[in-house]
């Protein structure tokens, strides 16, 4: 039936959908029939409060406006109109001498004159907007020449875009490398260069055992060449002390051949040619762990001996127990688990300890995370992806504890399918191959994020629905050390009122809970919030170092982070500085359906951003370390 905007329906007895009489509990919404809930799925479906309309839409509907009558006849074509075009933008910027806006790192260019056919009915000549093309790299010149559109803004001649720091470079590519778009092994170079400046020889031959395994040199034979003197220079000294008045050249082939010899001591020592996962877990240093476990292993309190005990007799035994500690926050889960990983460690037996999450894995002594170490698939199969001849394979094979906390945030399959796993490699038929493995986690915290899930999901696919769950033994810890110990009586509030919660027992209304107000400050932007957590973070230099581990900003989403980070950088006076990424699809062919600017636009996890901005004083989070022992992941520099 087509509306028409004449006849009042409400009136007409052809019409008759009954009165709206029916308010559903949840939301409020007013319906003819149907079910309570079923418009917002029992209240879980919440949409934002209604805005009013922005001028003259408001006028056009409700009539104040002379083409109203028009308006509301086509309502159904202007609708479809704006399905198709209309999308928001965050930031427009308009120097140059064109409009540009980009959409997922697409640019797109408003054309004007340059649009070659005036065909396109309605549209007018200089609204029209183009996108570049995208280029296969085979098409070299013109891949470059796109590349530097993206980059340049407002190039007003192609000569424009050739010409870098005043230098017209020869070809769209040299113009690329000069910008520095383009991956070059000049950086090599440099870094070399620079180190050569303050480094001692073995410092340089580590950085270059670095350089060989994680930065593929494209012809490390060149490198060495032009670096071998000093990275040789400590053992040219020792040689020529040795040699008195021998003629120096005779020994020269000895002396690289010296220096290469540890180069490869170096390279071997970073495990990359052997079981380098193997000799991780093996080589904690006994002496440290046994200075560890005596100065904590006494602080242990009754229930935390209890399940201190329990494990490690199972570990002696062999009797290849899984337990589940259930302790709520603070009740000292990690203190337990890393004096246990440090019993284990201490006699060189292997205890891997596993989280959920990259932050809880950082909290636990060599953690790393479970989808890591056990490669499990995003895609949930019966098996992990671990071939029994892998270098992790031997690792579960020899292991005697597995510790994984957090492990309410596993889904019930991937615990299912390391169980397989784990009997397949041990080739032992009992639970978990027999292995020693204690799970910790409190279920009131976050469970798994079932896409698209609603809360019965999360509750059917954790691990309380595994087939394997009443296998499992149950230990708890109920003492709140953190405020036991420490006296933190806030932290005891927050931590009662988490218990309630998570129990169901806190006053809420239609789902909802208020947070009291002494627990937290609700801030209405970002900015608001950058502001009272970094107060006046630009004179940092003046604040000692407590000051900034005191405070963070934490948020789930690495975009979010990114543009806090921007926020913050932008208060800072000195001159930012830019690196960027050299982002590359491995089949060239791909190259035209995922372009370059798109995946610059990405925010994996555990990779940086696109663009690194520094800025001289603001500090920088350390992401990622090469060479562990010296500085961990998350350490601020
Ligand atoms: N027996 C103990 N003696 C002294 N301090 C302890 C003891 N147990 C725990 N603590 C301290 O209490 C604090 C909380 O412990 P811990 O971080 O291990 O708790 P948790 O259960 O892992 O908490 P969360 O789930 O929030 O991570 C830590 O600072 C820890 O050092």
């Amino acid at each position: 039936m087509t509306y028409e905007s004449e006849i009042a329906y409400e009136t007409d007895k052809t019409v008759s959908l009954g009165t709206m009489s029916h308010k559903c509990v949840y939301c409020n919404a007013l319906k003819c029939r149907e079910a309570p809930g079923m418009c917002c799925s029992a209240g879980k479906v919440q949409l934002p409060y209604f805005l009013p309309l922005p001028e003259p839409l408001y006028s056009l509907i409700m009539g104040f406006h002379p083409d109203h009558k028009n308006f509301i006849d086509r309502i159904r074509k202007y609708n479809n109109c704006f399905q198709m075009t209309y999308f928001g933008a965050k930031q427009i910027i308009e120097d140059g001498f064109m409009l540009t806006f980009k959409v997922k790192g697409q640019v797109y260019h408003l054309i004007g004159s340059l649009q070659a056919c005036l065909t396109w009915p309605g549209i007018k000549r200089d609204q029209a907007l183009g996108r570049v093309y995208t280029i296969h790299p085979n098409n070299t010149e013109c891949y470059y020449l796109r590349l530097l559109l993206h980059e340049i803004r407002g190039p007003t001649s192609f000569l424009k875009l050739k010409t870098v720091n005043g230098t017209i470079q020869p070809t769209y590519q040299a113009a690329c490398k000069a910008l520095g778009l383009l991956e070059d092994e000049r950086y090599w170079d440099t870094t070399m260069e620079e180190a050569m400046l303050c480094g001692s020889p073995f410092k340089l031959r580590e950085l270059f055992a670095f350089m060989l395994i994680f930065c593929q040199l494209s012809d490390a034979l060149s490198f060495w060449e032009k670096y071998k003197d000093s990275l040789s220079e400590d053992i040219w000294h020792r040689v020529e002390l040795d040699i008195q008045h021998e003629n120096v050249n005779s020994v020269i082939n000895e002396v690289y051949n010296k220096c290469l010899v540890t180069l490869e001591d170096t390279v071997l020592s970073l495990g990359v040619l052997q079981n380098k996962d193997y000799l991780r877990e093996i080589n904690y240093d006994s002496n440290i762990l046994a200075q560890y476990i005596n100065f904590n292993e006494h602080l242990l309190n009754n229930e935390q001996s209890y399940v201190y005990d329990k494990i490690l007799e199972d570990i002696e035994k062999i009797t290849g127990q899984t337990l589940f500690l259930d302790a709520p926050g603070g009740t000292g889960k990690t203190f337990v688990i890393n004096i246990l990983l440090a019993r284990v460690r201490k006699d060189h037996g292997i205890a891997l300890a596993i989280a959920s999450s990259g932050i809880a894995a950082t909290l636990l002594e060599g953690g790393k995370t479970a989808h890591s170490v056990f490669k499990l698939p995003l895609n949930l199969t019966r098996m992990c992806n671990i071939s029994k001849q892998s270098n992790i394979a031997q690792v579960l094979k020899d292991c005697k504890l597995i510790v994984w906390d957090k492990c309410t945030m596993v889904h019930k399959c991937d615990f299912e399918a390391l169980n397989r796993t784990l009997k397949d490699i041990r080739r032992y038929n009992s639970l978990m191959g027999g292995v020693t493995v204690l799970l910790a986690g409190d279920f009131r915290q976050t469970l798994l994020v079932i896409p698209r899930g609603t809360r019965a999901d999360e509750v059917k696919l954790c691990l309380k629905a595994s087939y394997l769950w009443p296998h499992i033994q149950k230990v708890a810890l109920h003492k709140n050390m953190r405020v036991h110990v420490k006296g933190d009586t806030s932290a005891g509030i927050f931590t009662e009122m988490l218990l309630k919660i998570g129990d169901g027992n806190f006053p809420s209304l239609e789902g909802e809970i208020t947070i009291p107000s002494n627990l937290c400050i609700v801030v209405s932007s970002l900015s608001e919030l950058t502001s009272r957590i970094y107060p006046d973070i630009i004179n940092i230099k003046m604040k000692p170092t407590e000051w900034l581990c005191m405070q963070a900003i934490l948020t789930p989403k690495n975009d979010k982070a990114a543009e806090i980070n921007e926020i913050l950088l932008k208060l800072f006076n000195e001159k930012a500085v830019e690196y960027k990424s050299f982002d590359l699809v491995i089949q060239s062919d791909d190259a035209v359906h995922y372009p370059l600017e798109f995946l610059n636009t990405l925010y994996p996890s555990g990779l940086l951003s696109h663009k690194l901005v520094l800025k001289i004083g603001a500090p920088v989070m350390l992401l990622r370390n090469l060479n562990p022992p010296k500085l961990c992941n998350g350490t601020r520099l």
